[in-house]
C-alpha cells in the first residue's frame, strides 16, 4: 500500500481519499475515488490494534510469519467470507487493503450514495409507505445474511445505507468485532444498547443470535415510523437495558401509527425470544403484504 500526499490529498494505492462519510466505535468511514475506473467508494479504516483488543488478544502482531498463531487470522478469514456475500440489500465488500507494517486496515466497498436512512431521534420520521417499501429490503437482507449463517448483532437505522434507486442496503456486517456464526449460542452485550434484545442483557444467558437481529429490526422499524427509540431509560446503558427488560412497549400519540404496524411491531419486540415472531412469519404478516 503506497500512502502519498498528492495535491494535499492522501492518495492509497489508486484510491484518492475524501471527505469523511461515516464514524462509528469502529473508525471512520471515508468517500474514495478509485482513478483506475474512476468510480467513487466507500473506505472503511479499521485500527488492527482495536481489531486485536476486540478479538481478545494482546501485544504485537507476527507481521506475514506463515503459521504464526496470528491474532488478525480470524478477522482475515471473515473478511475472506464478506467479500464472496452478494445480494441487493447487502453493501459489497470489493477489496480489501492490509499492508503488514502498518497498522489500519482499508475495506473498500461500493458507494451506497444517499448514506444512513434516518438520524435517531428525528421530528421527520417516514411515513408508512416509505417504511414498508424500507421493511421489504431489510427482511430479504437479514434473511440472505441468516442464511450466510451471519447474524448481524447490531441492526439500526445508521447500518442501513440507502442507495441512488431508494433500495436499502445493510451495512456494517460484523468485521468490525467477532464473526457472528448463528446457530451457536452466543452471549454478552454486543451492539447498540437501546436496539439490543432483552436476553443479551442478561449476564451468563446464552441466546440464539437470529431472534436478537429480529428483536432489532424491531426497534429499527418503530424508529423509522416514529423517529425516537422505544427505550431510552435516562441515557445510561444499565438504565437502558433496564427499561428494554422491564418496561412495557409504548407508542406515542403522533404521528399516528395504524394497527396491524403496531401489531408486527409489537411481535418482534417480544421480550421473550421464544415467543417472538420469526423471520418467515414476518414476511407473511399483513402489514408487509396488504
Ligand atoms: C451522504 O452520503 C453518504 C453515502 C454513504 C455513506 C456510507 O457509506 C456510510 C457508512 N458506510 C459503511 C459502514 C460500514 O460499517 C459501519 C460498512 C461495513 O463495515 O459493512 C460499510 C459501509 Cl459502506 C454515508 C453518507
Amino acid at each position: 500500500v503506497s500512502i502519498d500526499n498528492k495535491e494535499g490529498a492522501l492518495q492509497l494505492n489508486q484510491y484518492k481519499l475524501l471527505d469523511n462519510i461515516g464514524q462509528g466505535s469502529y473508525g471512520i468511514v471515508k468517500l474514495v475515488y478509485n482513478e483506475e475506473d474512476e468510480t467513487h467508494y466507500a473506505m472503511k479504516i479499521l485500527s488492527k490494534k482495536k481489531l486485536m483488543k476486540k478479538a481478545g488478544v494482546f501485544g504485537r502482531m507476527i507481521p506475514g510469519k506463515k503459521g504464526s498463531a496470528n491474532p488478525l487470522a480470524k478477522v482475515y478469514r471473515e473478511i475472506a467470507l464478506l467479500k464472496k456475500l452478494d445480494h441487493p440489500n447487502v453493501v459489497k465488500l470489493v477489496e480489501v487493503l492490509d499492508d503488514p507494517d502498518e497498522d489500519n486496515l482499508y475495506l473498500v466497498f461500493e458507494l451506497v450514495h444517499r448514506g444512513e436512512i434516518l438520524q435517531v431521534p428525528t421530528d421527520k420520521p417516514l411515513d408508512e409507505e416509505t417504511a414498508r417499501k424500507n421493511f421489504r429490503d431489510i427482511v430479504m437482507g437479514v434473511e440472505y445474511l441468516h442464511y450466510q449463517r451471519i447474524v448481524h448483532r447490531d441492526i439500526k437505522p445508521s447500518n442501513l445505507l440507502v442507495d441512488s434507486d431508494g433500495r436499502i442496503k445493510i451495512a456494517d456486517l460484523g468485521v468490525s468485532t467477532e464473526l457472528r456464526a448463528c446457530g451457536e449460542l452466543l452471549s454478552g452485550p454486543t451492539g447498540t444498547p437501546a436496539f439490543a434484545a432483552p436476553e443479551t442483557t442478561m449476564p451468563g444467558v446464552h441466546y440464539s443470535g437470529t431472534l436478537c437481529d429480529i428483536w432489532s429490526m424491531g426497534v429499527t422499524l418503530y424508529c423509522l415510523v416514529t423517529g425516537r427509540i422505544p427505550w431510552d431509560g435516562t441515557g445510561s446503558i444499565i438504565g437502558v437495558q433496564a427499561a428494554i427488560r422491564n418496561e412495557p412497549l409504548k407508542f406515542p400519540e403522533k404521528p399516528v401509527i395504524s394497527k396491524d404496524l403496531r401489531d408486527l411491531i409489537s411481535r418482534m419486540l417480544n421480550k421473550n425470544p421464544l415467543e417472538r415472531i420469526t423471520l418467515s412469519e414476518i414476511k407473511e404478516h399483513i402489514w408487509l403484504t396488504n
